[in-house]
């Protein structure tokens, strides 16, 4: 038995993969304080919601997806319901395994992970590391349980941070630019349906050159850049205003966020 305790966006992105992809509605828990939400998840997922003590009680395998500040509250309260046979999963930003370890049973068996919200549509990227008491069978699990909603990779706890600042978050950028790209099509008269699936579907296309093609961007970028061409242009004006440098320091500012969660 699965639970999921906090049901927001994204342990809803990841109880509905889930249940997309091979998990039946009773083998999953899910624990959701806000009543009227909670009755949501029933009745659009089938799935039992319990109290978080329960679902401790209950499950074998528990995925925590509240926010970083809720965390060690949480731990406490389910601490005293819990043995060192279940296997803990934190998708908490800058939550370190050994914050989730020190509010555990001792040995128990934690793993923390970094998905991304494209999860409910089966494309997520989930990083794990594993902490002190994690063997490979543990990590073998969640690494089961978050490939039924995307792509699993292991990295070196240090890695955690970055990770959070890549891909964890990653997906606003993307957003970010295809709202500023639909949004300039707009202010040159194109209809929006019209400017928004040219940026959807440019956007699936290069990730697919990008993850099928095996080349590097920059040879990506320069198969686009005809000789003084249009995309010359638009690259010329990115670089101007300092795109590359705002983005670095835009994701460096993610990791060092994700960094100070861990002592909130
Ligand atoms: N939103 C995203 O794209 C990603 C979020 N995360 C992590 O997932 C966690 C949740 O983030 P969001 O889903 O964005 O936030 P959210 O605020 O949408 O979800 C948090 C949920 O936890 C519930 N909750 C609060 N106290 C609770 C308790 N005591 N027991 C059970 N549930 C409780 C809330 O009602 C809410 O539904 C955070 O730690 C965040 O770092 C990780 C990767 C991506
Ligand atoms: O914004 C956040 O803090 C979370 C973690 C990664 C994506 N969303």
């Amino acid at each position: 038995m699965i639970a999921i305790i906090g049901a927001g966006k994204m342990g809803e992105a990841l109880l509905a993969g889930m249940l997309a992809r091979g998990h039946a509605p009773e083998d999953v828990l899910v624990t959701e304080p806000r009543e009227e939400h909670a009755e949501e998840l029933r009745r659009r997922y089938r799935v039992e919601v319990v109290p978080a003590t329960d679902a401790a009680k209950r499950a074998d395998t528990l995925l925590i997806a509240l926010k970083p500040q809720d965390m060690v509250a949480l731990l406490d309260t389910l601490s005293p319901h819990l043995d060192s046979d279940r296997l803990i999963i934190s998708v908490a930003a800058g939550i370190t395994t050994a914050v989730l370890e020190d509010h555990l049973p001792p040995g128990t068996p934690v793993v923390r992970a970094m998905p991304n919200t494209p999860a409910l549509m089966g494309q997520g990227m989930t990083a794990v590391a594993g902490g002190a008491h994690t063997e490979g069978a543990h990590l073998d699990r969640a690494e089961a349980l978050l490939a039924t909603v995307g792509e699993v990779i292991r990295v070196g706890e240090q890695h955690m941070d970055t990770v959070t600042a890549i891909s964890g978050s990653g997906p606003a950028y993307f957003y970010f630019i295809a709202e500023t790209m639909i949004e300039a099509g707009v202010a040159m008269g194109m209809p929006r349906a019209t400017a928004q699936r040219l940026v959807g579907q440019t956007i699936t296309g290069a990730a697919a050159m990008l993850n099928d093609s095996g080349e590097h961007p920059v040879v990506l970028r320069e198969a686009v850049t005809s000789p003084g061409g249009t995309t010359a242009a638009a690259l010329r004006e990115l670089e101007r205003h300092g795109v590359r440098t705002a983005f670095t320091e835009a994701i460096e500012a993610a990791r060092d966020r994700s960094s100070a969660l861990s002592g909130s």
